[in-house]
């Protein structure tokens, strides 16, 4: 999938702003929702639906990736499924990207076009295009995403229908992108524990997931990106509802636990407040019949906050950029 054209070592400021967008936007691929793509003042996509979802997300360089832990191809690919999961998370199908591209004038055009391919590949998962950006010069490399969505003519599934009762669910994995993001940082051995330095390289959103919740009758819906108690606890919030976990169904894999024996952590840390897996975490009525990729981890009830067995959580909250 990687392919490369610009000339080894060449930096972004050689090849200058409208060589690098033509060489960036020859790697997009249009789908049939872009009427018109990059090349003009905006583009044009279908909203076939009358509605348009629209979120946006940052990267940021050594806050959300680090370029010697990742490739330009990972950090596209995570650019792209960190905003994609945020549209899939309203219950909606991701149509397009718009990307805003920061880079220091020493940038290898290589890493310009590494990242194109990876979101170019993320977005093909779903069937979305990129269609338009961005690009400057900025001290550090920064990814600004904008990704729109079609409900195809379903009620959008926000943070704010939970009601006491329902059931809590998630689909999607929890604690590895926080489990890689560990290896890393301890400098362990990839090797061993490649899963999960794959998985904070790549994270793997189960975007169908999104729409087939609320096709199921979800009454609420989060991705989960920066951790488990702290997105429930927008939901809970925006609800007016308490959510309780029940610990024993937070199951912590084999390889998770001896990871992080390793790290001295508790494992259950990363599961509840490790983000950037983009699992989808909802609320269904009572009795909903589930399919078997979604797992049932709590419910709801009257009052406020998020617990685990009925207890607040004692360790982190998740993240938070300004703490
Ligand atoms: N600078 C901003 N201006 C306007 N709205 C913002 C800004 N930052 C965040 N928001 C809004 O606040 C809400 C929560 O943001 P965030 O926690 O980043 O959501 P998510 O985790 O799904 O990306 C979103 O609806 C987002 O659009
Ligand atoms: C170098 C590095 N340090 C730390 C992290 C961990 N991290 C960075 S941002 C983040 C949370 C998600 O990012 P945010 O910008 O809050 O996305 P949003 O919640 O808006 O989707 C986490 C867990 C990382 N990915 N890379
Ligand atoms: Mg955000
Ligand atoms: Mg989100
Ligand atoms: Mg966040």
């Amino acid at each position: 999938m990687e392919s490369r054209c610009g000339t080894m070592d060449e930096t972004v400021a050689q090849l200058g702003e409208f060589g690098l967008i033509d060489q960036l936007t020859a790697r997009y691929p249009q789908g049939e929702e872009v009427l018109l793509g990059p090349g003009d003042d905006a583009a044009v996509i279908r909203a076939a639906d009358g509605r348009v979802v629209a979120t946006t997300d940052l990267l940021v360089e050594g806050r959300h990736f680090r370029r010697d832990w990742s490739s330009a191809y990972d950090v596209g690919r995570k650019a792209a499924a960190q905003n994609l999961a945020d549209v899939a998370a309203m219950g909606a199908h991701p149509t397009a990207l718009l990307v805003g591209l920061a880079a220091p004038p020493d940038l290898p055009v290589d890493w310009a076009l590494g990242l194109a391919e990876g979101l170019r590949d993320e977005c093909r998962r779903v069937g979305a295009s990129v269609a338009g950006g961005d690009v400057v010069r900025g001290d550090a490399v920064t990814i600004a995403v904008t990704a729109l969505g079609d409900l195809r003519g379903r009620p959008a599934v926000t943070r704010a229908g939970a009601r006491p009762g329902d059931l809590v669910a998630v689909c999607g994995r929890l604690g590895y992108s926080a489990a890689g993001l560990a290896v890393l940082e301890h400098g362990l051995p990839e090797t061993e524990y490649g899963a999960y330095v794959a998985a904070h390289r790549r994270p793997d959103p189960p975007y169908a997931a999104g729409p087939a919740a609320a096709g199921l009758g979800a009454t609420a819906l989060i991705d989960v990106s920066d951790g488990l108690l702290q997105d429930l606890g927008h939901v809970a919030h925006a609800s007016g509802v308490a959510i309780v976990l029940d610990r024993a169904a937070l199951a912590v894999p084999d390889a998770m636990a001896r990871l992080a024996a390793e790290c001295a952590t508790d494992p259950l840390e990363w599961v509840l407040t490790g983000g950037e897996d983009h699992a989808m975490a909802a609320t269904f009525p009572a009795g909903t019949a589930l399919p078997a990729d979604w797992r049932v981890i709590g419910r709801v009830a009257a009052g406020e906050g998020v617990t685990v067995d009925g207890r607040p959580w004692a360790g982190s909250g998740g993240w938070n950029h300004f703490a």
